[in-house]
């Protein structure tokens, strides 16, 4: 399959791919240039979320829903802070127009410029999710400047000559570098979000690049959140006397992530502390319990999974995002799996037989999607609960 599409009458920005398939169109947001792997997500709302997650870092993002910045942007519906090095890049179909919604403070491509997201509309965004359904996620460059002259043969060649994200540990580039207390408690509408008592068990978070509604919906469930940097020790984490430890999210490929996580991890399983791996924290647990992981072709982006629990038998509608997979077929003796997509029939949970350690490869904290699994934080407070 190969898709094109004639240049847009005073075309702004241009997505060039790998493969030298050129896509102009208008540029938005931030002006420049962002080198990525370019993937898709179905979600049908939730943009501002999902371009402030820090586990899409070295991605662009293919919005599948035609119109974004319909509702604007505001200060409360990010997962990460303006610093943050998540997503550069972004691919819309329709140029946004003017939002309408009670909660906008901002316009779309003003935000992103300040976030330093480099985005083009006017894409034909169905032939491109048609082409990496097919082909796998491509390398690509998306460019935007006014004056509409692009280099197409060296955007070609940087995308071409891209390293991907195989191999790749990005988690050392946006986690925390200091030991941090949260103390934002879960959204309720018309309040906003309160602060939390913090008289529950107290998590420690390990940072990989985790997303605040992770934080917020374990302050929700009562407990006390300190978050460390990824780097951060087993004898650190063990100093802040934690009841259990949150194996956040986070971007790049788990396995090399793993080389100063894995060592960590498999301390914490050895000594039985409670723990709780999420999507990058799932597959970390997963390789420290002995499992493998491998490269997706489109991995799962969007807010419409539906997962089986197998331990109950009932299905949760999730949000999803990973590129890379836990190897269901080849889990140790020792680890059950307990979750799987019923889209690909791909490992989406699993659980240690010999240690109070389980993990999903979904987010249980939504933002954006269902709020269906939620209950994961609940399983898991109430677990340290029961042990205290
Ligand atoms: N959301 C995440 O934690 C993503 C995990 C990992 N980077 C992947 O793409 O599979």
């Amino acid at each position: 399959m190969k898709i094109s599409q004639a240049p847009a009458e005073r075309p702004t920005a241009v997505l060039v791919l790998a493969d030298g398939t050129t896509l102009y169109g208008q540029g938005v947001g931030a002006a420049g240039e962002a080198v990525g792997e370019v993937c898709f997500n179905t979600a049908m709302s939730g943009y501002q979320e999902i371009l402030t997650d820090l586990s899409y870092a070295g991605q662009l993002i293919t919005f599948t829903a035609p119109h974004i910045g319909n509702v604007g942007v505001n200060a409360d519906d990010v997962e990460s802070d303006s610093k943050s090095m998540a997503a550069r890049g972004a691919i819309f179909r329709a140029v946004p127009t003017n939002p309408s919604n009670y909660r906008a403070q901002l316009d779309i491509s003003p935000w992103m410029r300040r976030r330093g997201i480099v985005g083009i509309s006017g894409i034909d965004t169905r032939a491109l999710t048609a082409l990496i359904r097919e082909k796998g996620m491509p390398h690509g460059v998306v460019a935007h400047n006014l004056s509409g002259q692009f280099d197409i043969e060296s955007l070609k060649k940087r995308a071409a000559e891209w390293a991907g994200l195989e191999g790749r540990d990005l988690a050392k580039d946006v986690t925390t570098l200091t030991p941090y207390a949260h103390t934002e408690n879960g959204w309720e509408w018309n309040k906003g979000y309160g602060a939390h008592d913090g008289s529950g068990p107290h998590i420690v978070v390990i940072d990989y690049g985790v997303k605040r509604n992770i934080l917020r919906r374990l302050a929700a469930e009562g407990c006390r959140v300190s978050v460390v940097p990824a780097k951060a020790s087993y004898e650190e984490i063990m100093e802040k006397n934690p009841d259990g430890v949150v194996l956040s999210n986070g971007p790049g490929d788990p396995a090399a992530t793993g080389e100063y996580a894995v060592p960590v991890i498999r301390k914490l399983i050895e000594n039985k502390i409670p723990t709780l791996g999420i999507c990058l924290g799932h597959q970390m647990l997963a390789l420290a319990a002995g499992a493998k992981t491998k490269k997706m072709p489109q991995g799962h982006h969007g807010a419409n999974h539906p997962v089986k629990d197998l331990s109950t038998g009932k299905v949760e509608v999730v949000s999803m995002n990973h590129g890379f997979t836990v190897d269901g077929a080849a889990l140790p003796a020792n680890v059950e799996e307990t979750h799987v997509s019923l889209f690909d029939g791909t490992n989406c949970g699993i659980a240690m037989k010999d240690a109070p350690a389980f993990s999903v490869q979904h987010h249980p904290e939504a933002s954006p999607g269902p709020e269906d699994s939620f209950y994961i934080f609940k399983r898991f407070v109430d677990g340290l609960r029961k042990a205290a």
